[in-house]
């Protein structure tokens, strides 16, 4: 269905979890207040929302958190979403630490593609950023998923005197294997708010610099925003996620769905459509779903407002809305 700027919405992402086993700082560096399972919308509930959203054209998934893994059962949800009528991609974005283990499970599964954060190559700085050892998990993981025939991305946020003098080093892991480096610039969001984001434009100028002319690549990397190019002798290609420096609100396509059930039109703005007190207290689920996901739909605003702070509304943390 199409928003009131003629907008084709088709993609949904689902936070299936507001727990994470990291805490990363720009984040979640405390840990969210832990809710009642039963504030957090059940894996039927979510298959009831998935069916609505598909009858309207949602037809791309993101399975989120939190950290989904963290969730039990979670390829098994991602079995199911994949079995509802009109979802054509399940896709998963994950930091990594769990995926190893679960990989056969998520291709068994059917899953399409996995993007994992990571944006460190050094323990130190991996401690640093997430308040974790754990950095040769994520690792594995990526290697485990790249291995096994899943199209994978890794997620990076740059940011100054922490990590950005690692880009040559994250650039250079899509050299030899085929996955996709991608810079996210840095979200004024819950934590994000305290950290300014490095700018992709200034970086796509020093990547050329270093590794020579830049190709711009028209291939269909994912659902999301990210523009992508290609280097000479580069098996994968880098991609820019420039919220900030290279607005993509024009050509949005998606809506977010939060762990409790709250359908949210735009990352930027707080205003959100319950679900799940249709779940709960209506009869007729379905059609009431519907009605509220059309409802989120229409109102979507035009684009976000993160050049000018006293205008965002969004009170939660990432970790809440799953990126
Ligand atoms: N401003 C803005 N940022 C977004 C939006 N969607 C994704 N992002 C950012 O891009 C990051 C990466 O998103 P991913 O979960 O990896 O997925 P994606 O890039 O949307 O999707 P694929 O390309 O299909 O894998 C998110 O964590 C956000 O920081 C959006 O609608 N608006
Ligand atoms: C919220 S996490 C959820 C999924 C999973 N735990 C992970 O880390 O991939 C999704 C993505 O959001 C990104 N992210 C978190 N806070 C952000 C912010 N303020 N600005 C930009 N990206 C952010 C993370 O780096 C991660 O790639
Ligand atoms: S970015 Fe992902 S891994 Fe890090 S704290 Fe947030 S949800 Fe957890
Ligand atoms: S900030 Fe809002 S309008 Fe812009 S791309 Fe993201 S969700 Fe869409």
């Amino acid at each position: 269905m199409k928003d009131s700027f003629g907008r084709e919405i088709n993609y949904l992402r689902i936070s299936i979890t507001d727990r994470c086993n990291l805490r990363c700082r720009y984040c979640m560096p405390e840990g969210i207040q832990q809710v009642h399972m039963h504030e957090i919308l059940s894996y039927e509930e979510i298959l009831e929302i998935a069916k609505a959203a598909a009858s309207l054209g949602i037809t791309k998934i993101k399975v989120t958190g939190g950290e989904p893994l963290v969730r039990l059962g979670c390829a098994d949800l991602v079995k199911r979403l994949k079995e509802i009528p009109g979802i054509e991609q399940v896709t998963m974005t994950t930091n990594g630490i769990l995926l190893k283990q679960n990989l056969p499970a998520l291709k068994e599964a059917g899953i399409d593609a996995i993007n994992v954060s990571l944006d460190t190559l050094k323990p130190e700085v991996f401690r640093m950023i997430t308040g974790s050892d754990r950095l040769q998990e994520v690792k594995a993981g990526i290697e485990t998923s790249v291995s096994g025939g899943i199209r994978t991305k890794v997620n990076t946020v740059l940011q100054t005197g922490v990590n950005d003098g690692e880009w040559k080093d994250l650039v250079r892991l899509s050299k030899d294997l085929p996955i996709d480096v991608r810079f996210i610039e840095m979200m004024p969001i819950g934590y994000g708010k305290k950290y300014p984001p490095v700018s992709n434009e200034d970086l796509k100028k020093q990547i050329e610099a270093e590794f020579g002319p830049i190709e711009e690549d028209h291939r269909v990397h994912g659902n999301g925003p990210a523009e992508y190019v290609r280097l000479s002798g580069f098996a994968g290609s880098i991609g820019f996620i420039g919220a900030i420096h290279g607005k993509f609100c024009s050509s949005c396509n998606r809506i977010r769905l939060t762990s409790m059930g709250k359908l949210k039109p735009c990352l930027c703005y707080g205003d959100t459509v319950d679900l799940r007190s249709i779940l709960r207290d209506q009869n007729d689920h379905q059609e009431g779903l519907k009605q509220a996901i059309a409802e989120a739909i229409t109102e979507k605003p035009q684009a976000h407002c993160f050049e000018q702070l006293n205008r965002i509304t969004e009170e939660q943390e990432m970790i809440e809305i799953g990126g």
